[in-house]
């Protein structure tokens, strides 16, 4: 039995109320184009297809921040993925809102205004209290089905994430479903062979909590980006200094030494760590020194060294599966994008199971020229993406597993 129902279930000519997470960086006031809408076309064009009438909610943003914003813009990149109108109505559950979804025919899709413009979305709370908010109380009965394809903001308590699926019957659109068994297979263990994990990143916190989590899940951890120079600071070298203007490694080291020790200490055959790192020399180019040769804290290291990126090599072609969480360098500067690169590519020659997961991240893959079909998955998700890999439960996506044993 699949984990949940997907809109493949849905009864015929069914009016869908469909959660998609078109969350976007905004330029000039503009959502700009991403895997997202590529993604999540696929579930519309499915359900517009079958002839069920579609009506979409999405966020942007976050009130207060300068991205939170009308999703006027993203309903014309969306309907460039579908190949089909998206109609945009400025409302989120008020008159014209009701209006708009009462007009609409089978087949028909249209996106209504972000879903944090009102006042009932965001405060986290549990679905039964979601549910019976007005914004829930007013949409649901317009319904007769619920769809959650926001496999990305699944980690949040909202209205149109926990609130819905009590109030309508839930579904699992494509994305959800694709993402969540993904992500979830290291957690499950599911392989044979050696698991490794590749991490980097700036978000150091949430990296070293997950390989925490994972102890003996993973067989192998490669190291890279800030958090890979927070182990090597525990292993007593004195890098980690950050490029003007940023604050990456004295927080995060003081809020982590205490865990980073320790995993070195039990998991230390386990941990691959960098053995030279790179950064901008006199002349503006790439430099390179070995860790060993670092006796100050007078760089700024910006990616791995050429021999890290060998050592990383023959781990990743022996691997089962490969997760990779974070980049290893900045890669979105030439110069520093050996590591991450280096190690996407290693990656894709190989038939492992392989998961890239994060933002960021996986933008890499499009800019280097690398083939996303090289990978078993590259995931569009953050914070989700983190919590699925050492298993930690998804609030929205309990609530479509409760629904797919006959709960509520
Ligand atoms: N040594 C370093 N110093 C500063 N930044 C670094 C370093 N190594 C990697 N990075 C940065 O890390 C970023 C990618 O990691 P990040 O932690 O943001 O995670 P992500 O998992 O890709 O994305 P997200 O969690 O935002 O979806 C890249 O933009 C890269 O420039
Ligand atoms: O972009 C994301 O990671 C998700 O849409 C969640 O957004 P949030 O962190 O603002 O809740």
């Amino acid at each position: 039995m699949s984990t949940f129902q997907t809109i493949d279930d849905l009864p015929a000519d069914s009016r869908v109320l469909v959660r998609l997470d078109l969350n976007s960086p905004i330029e000039d006031g503009e959502p700009q184009d991403n895997r997202r809408f590529e993604r999540h076309a696929r579930t519309v064009r499915d359900l517009a297809d079958a002839g069920h009438r579609v009506v979409l909610v999405a966020h942007q943003g976050r009130p207060g921040r300068d991205d939170f914003t009308s999703l006027a813009g993203h309903a014309g990149i969306l309907a460039d993925h579908v190949g089909r109108d998206v109609e945009f109505v400025a409302d989120t559950h008020g008159e014209e809102a009701l209006a708009a979804i009462e007009a609409l025919a089978a087949g028909d899709v249209l996106l209504l205004e972000n879903t944090r413009m009102c006042d009932d979305e965001l405060p986290e709370a549990s679905p039964a209290e979601k549910a019976d908010t007005e914004f829930v109380r007013t949409l649901a009965p317009r319904f007769d089905a619920y769809v959650n394809d926001a496999y990305s903001a699944a980690h949040r308590r909202h209205a149109s994430l926990v609130g819905f699926p009590v109030a309508l019957p839930a579904y699992a659109g494509r994305v959800m479903a694709t993402e969540y068994e993904a992500n979830t297979a290291i957690a499950r263990r599911e392989f044979d062979g050696p698991v490794t994990m590749v991490v980097g990143g700036t978000k150091a916190t949430d990296v070293i909590g997950v390989m925490d989590a994972l102890g003996d899940r993973v067989d192998r951890f490669l190291l890279g980006g800030v958090a890979g120079e927070l182990f090597l600071r525990a292993a007593g070298h004195p890098v980690g200094r950050d490029l003007e203007g940023m604050d990456l490694f004295d927080e995060q080291w003081e809020a982590n030494r205490d865990t980073v020790e320790a995993i070195l200490e039990e998991r230390g055959d386990a941990i691959r760590l960098a053995s030279d790192l790179a950064y901008e020399g006199a002349d503006g180019d790439r430099a390179e020194v070995p860790v060993a040769d670092v006796d100050e804290k007078t760089d700024a290291y910006l990616d791995v060294g050429s021999d890290t990126v060998a050592d990383y090599d023959a781990p990743i072609r022996e691997s089962d599966a490969v997760f990779v969480k974070g980049a290893l360098g900045v890669f979105e500067d030439e110069r520093f994008a050996d590591g991450t690169v280096g190690v996407l590519e290693a990656i894709a020659e190989t038939d492992c199971f392989s998961v890239v997961g994060g933002g960021d991240t996986s933008r890499a893959i499009g800019m280097y020229g690398l083939d996303e079909d090289d990978f078993s998955h590259v995931s569009i998700a953050g914070g989700a993406y983190i919590r699925a890999l050492t298993g930690e439960p998804l609030p929205a996506i309990e609530l479509l597993r409760k629904a797919d044993d006959g709960g509520t």
